[in-house]
């Protein structure tokens, strides 16, 4: 059996996500929603209404129901907590927690925080704020794109605010930007807050269509990498393992389906930033014959993958912006494994 869904809500500063968490939270069904912050003033609480001081995690009810959580210094106590606690009148075990994240945090340390929950059975997703006036004006921002290429779902904000052409050009700058993502992009607000937060949907075992023009951002890249033939796993894991040395922060987010010698089954691979969750079989039966990866980066041309050993192993197409930054050298923090979200 599997545990509540557990959503990353990720965006840059003031790109909309506690105002998205406030509409989600008056909602009726958000009557088995439990919401983690970092602030309690943000979201409109009165610090007074927090019944436990003393414990891992500062609590309140809310009238409908859902419970209100203060980030604690450690977030699998927090979430430990939260999953224990008492709700009067609750009518049924939690289904979902929020996370509303820093504006100015990556979603990769958050994911490998997680992975030490696994016991719970809890679907993990990104879902990303995307302000649909400020646009990709703050890709400069590292957080900013990391943020974009982790969501598994990317949210159009602020759509009251612009134009219905603007918003559409703001969906399709948020495509280019991350191909995996799905994109809730409408100016209906109670439908935008409820797409938002809707269980994701399992995604199709073929590869995304690229952007047909560049991508929205000079520095950020889509690159599509299809194996030159049946490699063996090792080499794979070989050339996973050098491509995160090799780009280090740069590489924002990998996913795909990979075929390797000896498996009946193509592996789902994948990573947000440089921490990999364990290849595993994707028993899908319209994938059989799928062999592709999507490397997201920044700041990394296709001939830099390209050049990653075993040279060969994948043939490159991309799209974006072109290498602006020296290779930096392998990192030392490696790829670790996460638990991460199941195949979409
Ligand atoms: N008109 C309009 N204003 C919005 C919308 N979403 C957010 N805002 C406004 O934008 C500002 C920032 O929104 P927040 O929800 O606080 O953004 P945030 O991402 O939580 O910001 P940080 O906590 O700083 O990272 C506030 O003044 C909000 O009222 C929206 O959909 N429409």
């Amino acid at each position: 059996m599997s545990g509540p869904d557990f959503v990353v809500l990720t965006g840059f500063l003031g790109s909309g996500k506690t105002t998205l968490l406030r509409d989600v939270l008056a909602r009726p069904e958000a009557a088995d929603t439990a919401v983690i912050v970092n602030e309690v003033g943000e979201i409109g609480l009165d610090a007074a209404i927090l019944r436990e001081e003393g414990g891992p995690a500062r609590m309140a009810m809310l009238a409908n129901g859902c419970v209100c959580c203060q980030l604690g210094s450690d977030l699998a106590a927090t979430v430990d907590a939260l999953l224990h606690a008492a709700r009067p009148g609750a009518a049924g075990p939690l289904r979902r927690i929020i996370l509303e994240t820093s504006g100015l945090s990556r979603p990769g340390p958050v994911l490998r925080q997680l992975a030490s929950l696994a016991e719970y059975r809890m679907r993990v997703s990104v879902v990303a704020t995307f302000d649909a006036l400020r646009g990709t004006a703050t890709a400069d921002f590292a957080e900013a794109a990391a943020q974009w290429a982790a969501a598994h779902r990317i949210v159009l904000t602020k759509a009251d605010l612009v134009a219905a052409p603007r918003l559409a050009a703001a969906r399709a700058e948020a495509a280019g930007l991350n191909p995996l993502a799905e994109i809730v992009a409408t100016a209906d607000r109670a439908a935008a807050v409820a797409g938002a937060f809707a269980s994701l949907a399992p995604a199709p075992g073929r590869a995304p269509a690229l952007p047909a023009a560049a991508t929205p951002h000079p520095r950020i890249a889509v690159h599509l990498a299809r194996p030159a033939g049946l490699p063996a796993y090792d080499d794979v894991a070989t050339w996973l393992d050098n491509l995160a040395g090799a780009l280090g922060e740069r590489l924002l987010r990998l996913k795909g389906l990979v075929r390797v010698a000896g498996s009946a089954h193509p592996l789902l691979v994948q990573s947000v930033g440089t921490l990999f969750s364990p290849p595993r079989p994707f028993r899908d039966p319209g994938s059989a014959e799928a062999a592709f990866l999507v490397v997201i980066t920044r700041d990394a041309g296709p001939e830099e993958i390209a050049a990653v050993a075993p040279a060969g192993l994948f043939a490159l197409a991309g799209r974006g912006g072109a290498a602006l930054a020296p290779p930096r050298g392998p990192l030392l923090a490696r790829a670790e494994a996460v638990e991460g979200p199941g195949p979409r």
